[in-house]
């Protein structure tokens, strides 16, 4: 696992460009995995004012709140949307549909998609337990997308973008993690104490599908950004 530390959000979304720059440039990113959260905003705004040209890659985000519709303020589509989509054109966008009548039915559909067009790059925020995408602690490795129920931790997490902790959907629709598994190369970014135990489990902890983010320590290609300077 490579580890690269920084001071600041900005530094670390800058970084975070350079690869996505450097793996695009090299021609190798057609499927590129997007991230929702705050920790992934500086991320867009500084690829936003890149000239950087995604009109040959096709993005696929993590995950989707369920019963929240594309136009909804609170959905990742619209989140999408305000944040990169407006900005930056690419050749195609999917996001799993959480409105969908049988959430079963799209959670093959997504993960058909993804077979189709396996993940070069992905982006990674971690949950303050571990989560990655909507997996919570529990959730299978072999998982692949499906709806999941939210837990507490990630409900109160998550509440401040809501009115209030009563308007957050209680399920999602995400990626499984051998979904995410399957991406060539991940970028995970994660600030603040807030995020330090994830990150401890992470660089320290056992294997364990009680804290999902562990799991990368498998894999053979994940860069951590973070302003985390004693962990490692
Ligand atoms: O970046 P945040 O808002 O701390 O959220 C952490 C992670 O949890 C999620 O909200 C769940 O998918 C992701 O969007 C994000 O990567």
């Amino acid at each position: 696992m490579n580890v690269i530390t920084v001071k600041t959000k900005e530094e670390a979304a800058k970084k975070a460009v350079e690869i996505i720059e450097d793996v695009l440039n090299r021609g190798d990113l057609k499927s590129f995995g997007l991230a929702t959260g705050g920790t992934m905003e500086p991320v867009y705004k500084e690829l936003s004012k890149t000239d950087l040209d995604f009109s040959h890659v096709t993005a696929f985000n993590l995950d989707e709140y369920v019963g929240l519709t594309a136009e909804h303020p609170n959905s990742y589509a619209y989140y999408m949307k305000e944040k990169l989509f407006n900005q930056k054109v690419f050749e195609n966008t999917y996001i799993p549909n959480g409105s969908a009548e049988d959430l079963k039915a799209e959670c093959n559909r997504y993960e058909q998609l993804l077979s189709d067009h396996p993940l070069d790059l992905q982006l990674l925020g971690v949950g303050e337990n571990g989560h990655i995408a909507f997996n919570e602690p529990g959730t299978p490795f072999t998982s692949n997308t499906h709806v999941t129920n939210l837990t507490q931790s990630t409900i109160d997490a998550n509440s401040p973008y809501f009115e209030n902790k009563d308007a957050v959907p209680t399920k999602a629709l995400t990626m499984g993690i051998s979904s995410i598994l399957r991406a060539r190369k991940i970028i995970l970014l994660a600030f603040g104490e807030k995020k330090r135990e994830a990150l401890n489990q992470l660089f320290k902890g056992t294997v364990t599908e009680e804290c999902p983010v562990t799991i990368l320590q498998n894999h053979p290609d994940v860069t951590v950004i973070t302003d985390l300077n004693d962990l490692s």
